[in-house]
């Protein structure tokens, strides 16, 4: 086990993933947002964000993108693991993602469901690492901006391990 120092407490990411779940409530008032999760890191967010999303129907689909596999800074080359399993055509798509760090996984993804003719695309976000930026990718909607560390917990992994831990952290090393 590795020692993790807290970033983002549990009850600091509920508040506020709560916020963002009441202004994309208010956002698209009389629409229907169909939101991609983005596997494997973007589960815990997309759960918990979809519960504090009111009074619109929401749908979900989910995709597996990969560019970092077990290293801990990209390749450069991002695949598709898994596609969605429903067409998106007409669509108001959020992408939930937990983080964007270069970017590279998010524009890819954005390009390749723009072709598929979505009625709207937004980004939603949990964490922005912006320092390690290489492909410059609009954000609707964030979490939180962070230093640049390697970050895991809640979704994100090292070595595929510490996902399901309830708050985010960084390893001391
Ligand atoms: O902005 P980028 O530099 O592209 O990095 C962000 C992406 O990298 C991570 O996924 P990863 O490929 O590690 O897959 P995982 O979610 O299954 O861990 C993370 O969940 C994002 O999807
Ligand atoms: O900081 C990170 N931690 C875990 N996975 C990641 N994928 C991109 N950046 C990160
Ligand atoms: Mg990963």
């Amino acid at each position: 086990m590795h020692n993790i120092k807290t970033l983002i407490s549990a009850d600091e990411l509920n508040a506020r993933i709560k916020e963002l779940g009441k202004q994309i409530s208010e956002d698209y008032k009389g629409k229907e947002v169909h939101l991609i999760c983005v596997l494997k890191g973007g589960v815990m967010f997309m759960v918990d964000l979809s519960k504090q999303i009111q009074d619109i129907p929401v749908t979900m689909d989910f995709m597996a993108l990969s560019s970092y596999g077990n290293e801990v800074s990209s390749s450069g080359v991002v695949k598709i693991v898994k596609d969605l399993d429903e067409s998106v055509e007409g669509k108001e798509l959020i992408i939930v993602e937990d983080i964007i760090d270069s970017g590279r996984t998010l524009s890819y993804l954005v390009h390749i469901l723009k072709d598929r003719k979505p009625n709207s695309i937004r980004v939603c976000t949990l964490l922005d690492k912006p320092d390690r930026r290489v492909i410059d990718v609009q954000v609707d909607y964030k979490g939180f901006e962070i230093p640049d560390k390697f970050v895991l917990g809640y979704g994100l992994d090292y070595m595929q391990r510490y996902r399901n831990l309830p708050y985010i952290g960084t390893m001391d090393s």
